[in-house]
């Protein structure tokens, strides 16, 4: 259970997030919103990675900015570009790295492999796979970590569309809670529930046959068209 209470941040100066309240016992939740609305920001700040000037996230209770150990069991964040989070020259040493973090055995980077049918991409130079392969070493790698959470923060931009398909696919089938922000309703259409994040507040926030289609309806809305 993901508990994000009053979480308050501020950056560079401004409010992002502000006074966030949410419960989420749901396994599939799509995040909303326009560009600069803050939902990348949430997303971190359930993975821990940003330390909230008021209120706190928790989940199964522990405290995400506080518990570095917990956050890492219990989420795994997936960023829209690959190069943001592989580190590693080779494909097996990214899939083992969170592995040791955890103190678990580096080994599950193999098993992971096989199970996606990439057992010949151990070696492999990280650098000489597309981007779409990319995405796909970082979900194995999430993957392997076994996080009770994942956070998609739009992960199909300039993938093509049998890749998409796949990743798509592949996200379906997943056991664990899974967080996808995206700005394709299409992608979160059979979700438990939407929540639209407006100037870091909730704007709406049910099933997406409640908030998805207000949502488009004020993302087409002739004033609509100004940058965010
Ligand atoms: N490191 C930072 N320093 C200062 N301001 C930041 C920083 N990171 C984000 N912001 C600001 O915080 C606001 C929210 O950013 P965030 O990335 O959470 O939005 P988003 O809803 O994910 O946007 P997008 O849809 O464009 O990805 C934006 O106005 C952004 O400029």
């Amino acid at each position: 259970m993901i508990e994000v209470e009053d979480v308050t941040v501020s950056l560079g100066g401004r409010r992002v997030l502000d006074s966030l309240r949410l419960s989420l016992p749901e396994r599939r939740i799509g995040i909303v919103g326009r560009n600069g609305s803050g939902k990348s920001t949430l997303a971190r700040a359930i993975a821990g990675l940003i330390v909230p000037e008021a209120g706190r996230v928790t989940i199964g209770g522990a405290d995400m900015a506080r518990d570095r150990r917990a956050a890492l069991r219990s989420v795994g964040i997936l960023f829209q570009n690959p190069d943001h989070q592989i580190i590693f020259p080779t494909v097996e040493e990214e899939l083992a790295f969170g592995l040791r973090q955890l103190g678990r055995d580096p080994a599950g980077a193999a098993e992971m492999l096989v199970r996606f049918g990439r057992a010949d991409w151990a070696g492999r130079p990280v650098a000489e796979l597309s981007q779409g392969q990319r995405h796909l070493v970082c979900l194995m790698a999430v993957l392997a970590m076994r996080p009770r959470v994942i956070l998609f923060d739009e992960p199909f931009s300039g993938l093509d569309i049998p890749t998409t398909r796949a990743l798509r696919a592949l996200v379906a089938g997943l056991e664990e809670t899974v967080i996808q922000i995206t700005h394709d309703p299409a992608a979160i259409d059979g979700y438990d529930r939407v929540v639209w994040i407006d100037a870091g507040t909730v704007r709406a926030d049910g099933p997406p046959a409640a908030v998805l289609p207000a949502y488009l309806a004020e993302m087409e809305a002739p004033d609509a068209e100004r940058l965010a």
